[in-house]
């Protein structure tokens, strides 16, 4: 595609741009009384303003109707989490009765390990990527250590090629088929949060079940952002937070996939409470466990509806607007941002390299030579929000649900002030 680092050509790409009136439905912060230029959809989306309604009702509920609201409330809260599962099915690529809303990213992904993670004498290995995100490293290797496992043996960390910042898929595959055997959950983030990389899941995916391991994705980073298959894939499970690109509010909600072929196998174990069991009988208190046939049977406590209901509120945007759309706008928009990279390297050359490869989402990930800090302090104090990854990336996500052309063409003339003044080249 033809692009231009103009303010007219921005604009233009703005006026055909499909999307262009959901910029209006969500809340941007301002810097010195501005409207910022977000990149940090990757982090925490922004507000979505007909999300003060979803909570406003359940607070109303909650006050005149006290404990009838679990039955008698417009939208009831007993079954408030299914409201999101039709949405939310189809974001992730999953059958609704594979797909469940509960706790917290982390909480899950130690919660399905319970279920995937069986090892034994022979097979007890676990395969992620190098330098995954802090939580998942220190989920993966207490969930080694409660079983009695050494992490530094039974952990394989699978590392991008010697001077490379991003993997090919056959580092995964190769690293899968050597441990063979060995080898009893593959369990990688789909959308590296750090370089924005996507795996290839389906690839991967396979090659982990052929060698006999159960395969999960930690799809924080994918969500919303890439287009997910995970039935047809064949993924064994998954889960993924609500408050990045699915704009659900601070720490909100996380979902999970658990595949048909997984659902009422009574030989899985769980971690069960009574929002697990079949809502017909849920209510007769029985002492037996009766779970219900779907991903649900995964669900502990009943749900924190006052949380649920921004999630709600998100998710009816992406069910009017469809990954479809966002995926077409997020390729041109991502490409435009390459585009103005390159062109303000080309003006102020060898200050900054793009890492992100071009399996991508919408992140670009930007590795800034020398002292990047005073030039991320810029950015920020000029009302361009990113941020810093440790030890010198700082990332940038155009989410194409908000973020706009003109945005682009406006950083980067912030950003090429910003470099003359720090870098003073
Ligand atoms: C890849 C990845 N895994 C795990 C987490 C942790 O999520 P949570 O704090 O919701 O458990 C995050 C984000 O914080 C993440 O990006
Ligand atoms: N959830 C976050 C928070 O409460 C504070 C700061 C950052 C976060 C994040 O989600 C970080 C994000 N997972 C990342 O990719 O870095």
């Amino acid at each position: 595609m033809h692009f231009e680092n103009s303010l007219t050509f921005a604009q233009n790409l703005d006026a055909q741009d499909a999307l262009g009136k959901y910029r209006e439905a969500f809340h941007f912060p301002k810097v010195n009384g501005k409207q910022t230029i977000y990149f940090t959809g990757n982090s925490l989306g922004l507000q979505p303003k007909n999300s003060q309604g979803f909570v406003d009702a359940i607070m109303e509920d909650w006050r005149n109707l006290a404990v009838e609201g679990h039955f008698y409330a417009e939208k009831p809260w007993w079954d408030y989490h299914e409201r999101l599962i039709p949405s939310l099915a189809k974001v992730v690529g999953g059958k609704p009765e594979e797909v469940s809303v509960m706790n917290t990213l982390t909480v899950n992904l130690h919660m399905l390990m319970v279920s995937f993670y069986r090892p034994t004498k022979q097979r007890y290995k676990i395969l992620c990527e190098e330098k995954a995100f802090p939580s998942d490293q220190y989920m993966l290797k207490s969930q080694l250590k409660v079983h009695g496992l050494d992490p530094d043996e039974a952990l394989i960390e699978v590392k991008k090629p010697e001077g490379k910042h991003h993997w090919e898929t056959s580092d995964f595959i190769n690293a899968i088929e050597q441990a063979g055997d060995e080898l009893a959950l593959v369990l990688i983030g789909g959308v590296n949060y750090y370089n924005g990389q996507v795996l290839d899941m389906q690839r991967i995916t396979e090659a982990g079940q052929r060698v006999g391991a159960k395969v999960g994705w930690d799809l924080a980073h994918a969500a919303g952002n890439v287009v997910l298959n995970l039935h047809d894939w064949n993924v064994d499970f998954a889960a993924w937070c609500s408050y990045k690109y699915m704009n659900s509010g601070p720490g909100n909600a996380s979902g999970i996939f658990v595949h048909e072929r997984h659902l009422n196998q009574p030989d899985i174990p769980r971690f069960e409470g009574w929002w697990g069991t079949k809502k017909e009988t849920r209510f007769l208190m029985a002492p037996e466990f009766d779970p219900t046939p779907t991903a649900d049977a995964w669900q502990l406590s009943n749900p924190p509806v006052l949380a649920l209901a921004p999630y709600l509120a998100a998710l009816e945007l992406f069910e009017e607007v469809g990954m479809e759309a966002l995926i077409q706008k997020r390729d041109v928009i991502t490409a435009y941002l390459e585009f103005i990279l390159t062109e303000i390297d080309a003006q102020t050359p060898g200050n900054f390299e793009i890492i992100t490869p071009k399996d991508r989402g919408c992140q670009l990930s930007v590795l800034l030579h020398g002292q990047g800090r005073p030039l991320f302090d810029y950015l920020m104090k000029a009302g361009v929000i990113v941020d810093w990854r440790e030890p010198n990336v700082i990332r940038l996500a155009p989410a194409p649900f908000y973020c706009s052309y003109e945005d682009m063409f406006r950083f980067g003339q912030i950003l090429k002030a910003g470099i003359l003044e720090t870098y003073g080249k």
